[in-house]
């Protein structure tokens, strides 16, 4: 059984996947006669391949059994997509540059201020939640074309909440 240790979420791990949803490190503008902070630039949308369109969208994920056994990883050819928690509720992130290579494969602890969104063709297990009803605000695409590519492993990996690495 392959097992997979589970990283802490930041910018620099998950560059080669896409970007994380976060306002730490970044400067705010003061707007609104100094009323709010805009942080912006937090993410690439990237939606329009073969007139795509930008599809708002609410998950409310459930939490898988446990242990959480990793069977799929599922890609999207045609367009990014992005996840915001609501609840700020932590969560997890299981991502790979090459399915079929178990080495290649990633997990973040997310923890419920941060978002990630996903570049596009980026090989990424479904919404992964730890807890109950958990609400996601999401950004991908909508529109003609297959945007859905999934891989079932051959052996099912394990996620390793002891061994949090990094
Ligand atoms: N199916 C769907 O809309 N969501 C998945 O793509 C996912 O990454 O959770
Ligand atoms: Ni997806």
């Amino acid at each position: 059984m392959v097992t997979l240790a589970i990283e802490p979420l930041t910018r620099d791990a998950f560059a080669p996947f896409g970007d994380v949803v976060e306002t730490a490190g970044m400067t705010p503008l003061s707007i609104n006669q100094g009323y709010a902070e805009r942080y912006n630039g937090l993410a690439s949308i990237d939606v329009a391949a073969e007139g795509g369109q930008v599809n708002i969208s609410w998950f409310v994920a459930s939490v898988r059994p446990s242990p959480i056994a990793i069977r799929l990883m599922e890609r999207h050819p045609l367009g990014s997509q992005m996840f915001v928690p609501l609840n700020g509720a932590d969560w997890l992130v299981v991502v790979c540059s090459d399915p079929l290579i178990s080495s290649t494969y990633r997990a973040f602890a997310a923890k419920g201020h941060q978002g990630v969104n996903y570049a596009r063709n980026c090989w990424h297990h479904p919404l992964l939640v730890l807890e109950q009803s958990s609400s996601f605000l999401v950004v991908d695409r909508k529109g003609a074309g297959d945007n859905l590519e999934e891989y079932w492993l051959d052996e099912t990996m394990q996620l390793d909440f002891g061994a949090a690495a990094g």
